[in-house]
Formats: structure tokens, sequence, C-alpha cells
């Protein structure tokens, strides 16, 4: 089985006035399809950057980010839109659903935006809702929604059409603690069901639902709690 995403050797350093910060250092990490992995550690460690790397919205200053086997270091603006349109989808702590759009248009905006026919998005929107529970949603609009629901929306968004790799970071941070529960059991559904998640949490009990939990102290992962799963190739593997 080969990794879904792969950072190798991923070091980012922010140039400031007062002197360079070492914002992440020497990070391999591999996500495997149908892993949900949490990253977890103190304010400040990396959690974002990493999340960032991952989707190709900051670059590396060293080693490389391969999505589905293929680098996307360096790809042309264009390209790397596209790539979110069509590959890895995001979900943020404030839910950022667009207010004057329906549930199931919300949740079909990617694939609009790739240039699907409105009545396919449509279809596809509806069936990335029913995956989280949401069918019968469908034509409301955010504010006639909980919270919950909001980001169950969210993540419909992020996996609708094919998908498959999923960047979480703190979904559950606006939500109270049983709301937050449901949208975890949510995202490890979708793991179960094929999807990879990576999910930066400060909650231990959401990183609990995580196959594995990768620990960040300035910048560099210090502890891995979890094994990967059978049949994992390394990335020496992968390479060769
Ligand atoms: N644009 C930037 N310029 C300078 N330093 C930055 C920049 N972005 C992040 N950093 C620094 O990089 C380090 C890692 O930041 P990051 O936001 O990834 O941490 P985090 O673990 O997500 O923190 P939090 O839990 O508070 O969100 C921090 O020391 C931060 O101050």
């Amino acid at each position: 089985m080969k990794p879904t995403l792969e950072l190798r050797h991923v070091s980012k350093t922010h140039t400031s006035p007062a002197g360079d910060v070492y914002a992440l250092r020497e990070v391999d990490l591999a996500l495997y399809p149908g892993e949900l992995v949490a990253v977890m550690g103190p304010s400040g460690s990396g959690k974002s950057t990493l999340l960032n790397m991952a989707g190709g919205l900051d670059a590396p200053s060293s080693g490389d980010v391969l999505v589905g086997g293929s680098s996307i270091v360096g790809l042309p603006q264009r390209e790397m839109a596209a790539l979110r349109r069509t590959r890895v989808g995001f979900v943020f702590q404030d839910l950022n659903l667009v207010p004057a759009l329906t549930a199931a248009e919300n949740a079909a905006l990617p694939l609009e935006l790739d240039g699907l026919s409105t009545r396919d998005a449509r279809k596809a929107g509806i069936a990335a809702l029913a995956s989280v529970g949401l069918e019968d949603l469908a034509d409301r609009y955010p504010e006639e929604m909980s919270g919950g629901q909001q980001q169950r929306v969210a993540i419909a968004r992020s996996l609708v059409g094919d998908r498959s790799l999923v960047l979480a970071d703190e979904p559950t941070g606006a939500l109270d603690s049983v709301t937050g529960e449901e949208v975890l059991m949510v995202l490890r559904d979708r793991c179960d069901a094929g999807a990879a998640v990576l999910l930066v949490t400060h909650d231990s009990r959401h990183a609990s639902w995580a196959d594995r939990i990768v620990n960040l102290r300035d910048g560099a992962v210090v502890d891995v709690v979890g094994d990967l799963p059978e049949g994992a190739e390394t990335s020496e593997q992968v390479t060769s």
C-alpha cells in the first residue's frame, strides 16, 4: 500500500527581523489510505505549518511533499489550485461555508469550480452530504444548521468527488464537546471508508480516535504513538 501523503525531511524556516524561526525540522511522515493520524503538540510547535506544507498552502524550505506519489513542491499555482479542488480537502476550525449557498451547493463547490456541470456537481454534493449523514438537509443554508451540522457540510465539501485526503486543523475547536465528538466520528467513519485524514488537535480525547498520534515539539517529531498499517510501504520501497 502506497502513502496518500508523504513528507520527506521537511523543514520550514521563517525569516524575521528577530532572526530565523525553525517552524519545522526534518519532519518525516506518511499517511496511508484509511488512516486517521492526529498531530499534537504545544502552541507554536509547528502543527499548522505541517498542515500547510501537506496541502501546498506554503512551500517547505527543504525536503519534499508528495501527494499520491507525486511531488507537489514547486507546482505552478494553477496546478496547485487544481490539486486542492480534486485531491486534497481542508477543514478548518471556523466553518467557512458560503452563507448564500445551500448545504448541497457548498458541498459541490469544488467540483463546480473545477468545471463540472451544475447538475453533476449537485449529484456528487448530495452523495457527499449523504456520506456524512446530512442528505435531508441538502437545501438548508448554513445559518439554518447547527455548528456540528455545518462542520459536517465542510467535511462533505472536503471529500466531494474523488478526493481522499483531508487536512483538518482543529475542526472541532468551535464546537461543544458532544458535537465535537460527533464530528470526529464522521471523520473516523470516512477513514474507515478509505479516506486519509491528518488531524491537528489539542484534545487528547479526539486524538484517541486516531490510528497514530504524532507529537511535535519545536518543529520536530518527538514521539509517534501507534503503528503503521499492515502492508504500508516505506519511503525507500516507494521510491525504488
Ligand atoms: N509567517 C511566519 N513568520 C514567522 N514565524 C512564523 C510564521 N508562521 C509561523 N511562525 C512560527 O513558526 C512556529 C510554528 O508555528 P505554527 O503556527 O505552525 O504552530 P502551531 O503548533 O500550529 O501553534 P498553535 O497551536 O498555537 O496554532 C511558531 O514559532 C510560529 O511563531
